[in-house]
């Protein structure tokens, strides 16, 4: 396969960091060994309480997480910043592979950028918050040339930031809009935003990214095809959350999929590469009209487990959700959308009749991401597969770490 991808033994070599050997990070040592021969090297393996690294590479064995779990070193960023960056030298390259959730490390994601260290990840939190740390991001990348992929923060494996990418770099050019924000108070505990985006009558001519719509999160899509079937009776809806938790769909927190946060994020981060939205939302996902799902008192909860423990006291308001869809001929999907010719960005849970794609053509943690553009314009450029889970996740960050080769 190495052969097919175009390695061979001029290849540079890449030096790389794994930040969060969790669900994704341990799948992605999997699939790292797996290649041969290959131009990658892991020199550092961390949890949030361990740390391992060798800057020759570690060749982990079998039992690398016992070999992390009893290092006896902590995991230190600036350590492996100063490291990285050492690394970078004529015939070698060092990449940062965040597989956490946590803000801390996209921070520093600017910084490594600037000292010449890739990024590559499936943490959202960098590209979807507030503009200013996106905007570091950018600079630094342009500064140094070091490259920041993460097609895994949308759609897990599937190609949907590269899709994206694609359209807009080959002319399906994005209308010039000015866009303003309102807020209102939460009425279900999240943010409720309207984004008003009013197209600029000197808008640039040629072809167009007008809409992106879909299932964008793997969780809510696993919830909502198992819960809402279009006939009466089915599942509870506290222990299909609490499947696909164990199926390693959730965030770490399943509360950040069900207030639907993951899909503002993910809404967010699309925005931003469609030029003229780019500045869109200012400070981040929070921007997006959302629906949260989650009870209000079930509001804050710390632990997840904690969470999944009470969640089955509130099964009846989602029953009743899923007979009112029924009644009208309907299922239940939480759908997300980037509307640009009418300036909507919108997560929300809707209505279907039976005979829509969101309900038939979708199973398991399948996302479905509809691209309508000028080219496309007649039928969308569909993008459709499963959207969460180790495998495919890890996958899409093994992908951006060959496109650097
Ligand atoms: N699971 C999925 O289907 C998908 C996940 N993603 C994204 O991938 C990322 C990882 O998800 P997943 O693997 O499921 O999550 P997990 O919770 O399974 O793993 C997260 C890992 O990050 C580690 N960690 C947390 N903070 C730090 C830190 N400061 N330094 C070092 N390590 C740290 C945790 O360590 P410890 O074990 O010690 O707690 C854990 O190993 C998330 O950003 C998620 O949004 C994206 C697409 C799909
Ligand atoms: N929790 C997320 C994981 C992928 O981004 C989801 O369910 O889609
Ligand atoms: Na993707």
């Amino acid at each position: 396969m190495a052969h097919l991808l175009g390695i061979t033994s001029t290849t540079k070599t890449f030096r790389v960091a794994i930040v969060g050997v969790g669900l994704v990070g341990a799948e992605l040592v999997k699939q790292l060994q797996a290649l041969q021969p290959s131009p990658f090297r892991i020199v550092s393996l961390s949890s949030s309480k361990s740390l391992l690294y060798h800057p020759d590479g570690l060749s982990p064995s079998e039992d690398w997480k016992t070999e992390l779990a009893s290092s006896g070193r902590r995991p230190d960023l600036h350590f492996l910043l100063r490291e990285l960056a050492a690394l970078v030298k004529p015939g070698q390259e060092a990449v940062l592979v965040d597989n956490t959730s946590a803000n801390e490390v996209a921070a520093l994601y600017p910084s490594f950028l600037r000292l010449g260290v890739h990024v590559v990840t499936p943490n959202k939190k960098a590209f979807s918050a507030g503009l200013e740390l996106y905007e570091q991001i950018l600079g630094a990348s342009l500064e140094s040339g070091a490259r920041f992929l993460n097609e895994a923060t949308v759609g897990a494996g599937l190609p949907v930031i590269s899709t994206l990418k694609d359209l807009v770099a080959t002319g399906d050019k994005v209308r010039s809009l000015s866009v303003s924000v309102f807020l209102s108070p939460a009425d279900s505990g999240g943010w409720e935003g309207w984004l008003s985006v009013c197209a600029d009558a000197d808008a640039e001519r040629g072809a167009q990214v007008t809409k992106i719509e879909g299932v964008f999160s793997g969780t809510m899509s696993y919830i909502f095809n198992e819960f809402s079937t279009g006939k009466e009776g089915g599942p509870n809806f506290s222990s299909v959350v609490s499947v696909a938790r164990e199926k390693g769909y959730t965030e770490p927190h399943p509360a950040d999929d069900l207030n639907g946060a993951d899909v503002a994020r993910k809404l967010t981060i699309l925005s931003r590469l469609i030029p003229s939205l780019r500045s869109a939302l200012p400070d981040g996902y929070q921007f997006v009209s959302t629906k949260s799902l989650i009870p209000p008192a079930l509001e804050g909860i710390e632990s997840g487990d904690e969470f999944i423990r009470r969640l089955p006291e509130f099964d009846a308001q989602f029953d009743q959700l899923r007979a009112d869809a029924i009644k009208e001929g309907k299922v239940l999907r939480y759908a997300g959308v980037v509307d640009v010719q009418n300036g909507v960005i919108k997560a929300d849970l809707e209505k279907y009749p039976a005979t829509h794609p969101f309900a038939t053509a979708l199973g398991g943690s399948d996302n479905i991401i509809m691209f309508h553009t000028e080219r496309y314009g007649a039928r969308p450029l569909v993008v459709q597969g499963a959207g969460a889970g180790a495998a495919v996740t890890a996958m899409g960050v093994m992908s951006d770490l060959l496109k650097l080769v």
